[in-house]
């Protein structure tokens, strides 16, 4: 038959050990990088690697990111079941569940409520947050990390349960930051989704050696409670003492049709997918912008020309400026939040360009790869929005993100994201100057001394000095205190 034809035939890959097979070749960080060096060793875009009871395959290429994952999508809707995720209380989250009926359910309600025509509605609040972020930048610029920290926050906090944060310090951000931070350092990792196999490790005493992941889970389940909890008794809160503020949560559990456990795992789910991954694409942005002053220049003057100096941008100027849109396109090619996106699951047996994916396969699409493959960008490494741009200085189509993911499975949230981290870039820009960067000792610092150890992208701290670019600027900024929300 087909299948026993094409049985033993896999990607390649580095030699599997008996019993664990490939898992120490997977214990590393930033494993994007590795797997780029696999695809020229082995040459090829589909790797595979054995984990005991089933294959991890990495695709390092877009077109069969698109074939398998979107024009199969019937086969590879399915997420991994990852014992880390699940110890630390993470069952809460759509975006990890199985592809069945709770998910679907939940799924729904979050392209109801973050499609591109119900977006529109989360403007008032996107200028109100981008502004308030403005503010502080303009009055407190060394603390700069801190308030775009805030805004990605701040956004989905507002949104989902109808809570103002602190400009600084605020408890509910501090714990979701935390809990996020928790897991994604320790649960993403394909090395752990191996684990998967022995799912019996959970129940080694607490004493046993290499069982340190105990103090993790509880740590994580801790912070995990708060970060659903927390938020959700403030919902609850409002809605006893009779304060008319809306919200997300409040809709569903007044509509009364999704149940109680799922408006706050929504909730949950958008907080951490949403807070996290926003504050990466706005950190590489600033960092990005600091290191190119000579792009910033050009981002002002394609603003002053078509917006003039008084007044800021709006989303109605989207379409107009080319360059912050090309800008926006690069920071998220540049460095993806999640270079490894999350992973996807075959349903079922398939075969695809001679190879063979049994069912059960967790297929890993390396994102990074993606955004940084050499045949479609050209100097990938280097941050250059005019790749985006055509020869009479218009956008091109290439405007797909890769870093939402694929398929079913794709990033519902991407147009809060877009627009989000669009209206930053574009106010930002129209106001303020940003300094070259420098490290904490006061020397200047490159691309390559900068990144974290976590799977999810952050940088490390540096110091930027951030100046309004005139007078006039420094007064629209100010300004906005009075039109909040317009
Ligand atoms: C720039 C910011 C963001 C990036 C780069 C991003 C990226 C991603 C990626 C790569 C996935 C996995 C896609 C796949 O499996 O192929 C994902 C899933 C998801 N994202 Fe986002 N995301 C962002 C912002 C948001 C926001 C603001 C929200 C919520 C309001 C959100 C909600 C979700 C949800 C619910 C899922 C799970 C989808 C599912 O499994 O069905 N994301 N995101």
């Amino acid at each position: 038959t087909l299948r026993n034809r094409y049985r033993a035939v896999y990607p390649p890959g580095p030699k599997p050990y008996p019993v664990i097979g490939n898992i120490l070749d997977m214990v590393t960080s930033e494993p994007w990088y590795l797997y780029m060096k696999w695809e020229r060793l082995y040459k090829s875009k589909i790797l595979s690697l054995k984990v005991p009871g089933t294959r991890i395959y990495i695709l390092n290429s877009f077109e069969d990111a698109i074939e398998l994952l979107e024009k199969r999508a019937g086969v590879y809707s399915d997420r991994p079941r990852i014992p880390l995720i699940e110890m630390c209380g993470w069952t809460f989250n759509t975006g990890l569940m199985s592809n069945n009926d709770r998910w679907r359910k939940e799924r729904r309600v979050f392209q109801q409520a973050f499609k591109r025509e119900s977006v529109d509605r989360y403007q008032p609040t996107q200028y109100d947050k981008v502004h308030e972020m403005l503010r502080q930048l303009l009055n407190d610029p060394a603390d700069f990390a801190a308030h775009y920290k805030t805004l990605s926050a701040a956004l989905v906090l507002d949104i989902m349960y109808g809570y103002d944060v602190q400009p600084k310090h605020d408890r509910i951000v501090q714990v979701v930051e935390r809990a996020v931070q928790t897991l994604i350092e320790n649960g993403t990792d394909p090395s752990v989704a191996a684990l998967n196999v022995f799912p019996a490790i959970r129940y080694l005493p607490r004493w046993f050696p290499g069982t340190g992941f105990h103090k993790v889970v509880d740590e994580c389940t801790e912070l995990t409670k708060d970060m659903l909890n927390i938020p959700f008794e403030h919902v609850l809160k409002c809605m006893r003492e009779g304060d008319t503020r809306e919200s997300l949560v409040r809709s569903l559990l007044e509509a009364n049709v999704i149940g109680e456990d799922s408006a706050k795992g929504i909730a949950g789910t958008a907080l951490s997918a949403g807070t996290d991954t926003v504050l990466s694409v706005l950190e590489c942005f600033f960092f990005a912008m600091a290191l190119h002053p000579e792009k910033q220049r050009k981002a002002q003057e394609e603003i002053d020309r078509i917006i003039g100096l008084d007044r800021l941008p709006t989303f109605q100027d989207r379409e107009s400026l080319v360059y912050v849109e090309a800008i926006y396109r690069e920071t998220l090619r540049w460095l993806p939040p999640f270079p490894m996106t999350v992973p996807h699951v075959a349903e079922a047996d398939d075969f695809y360009k001679g190879f063979f994916i049994p069912k059960g396969s967790i297929i890993y699409p390396n994102a990074w790869a993606m955004t940084h493959d050499k045949e479609r960008y050209e100097d990938p490494d280097s941050f250059v929005p005019e790749r985006f741009l055509t020869a009479d200085g218009k956008l091109d189509d290439n405007s797909r993100i890769m870093a939402f993911g694929f398929g079913r499975r794709l990033c519902p949230g991407q147009h809060l994201a877009s627009s989000t981290v669009w209206l930053t870039i574009a106010t930002v820009l129209a106001t303020l100057d940003l300094g070259l960067p420098y490290n904490l000792d006061g020397d200047p610092i490159k691309f390559q001394q900068i990144y974290t150890k976590a799977d999810s992208l952050h940088l490390r701290p540096y110091n930027c000095c951030i100046t309004p670019r005139s007078p006039a600027a420094r007064k629209l900024i100010e300004g906005t205190e009075y039109t909040a929300g317009y």
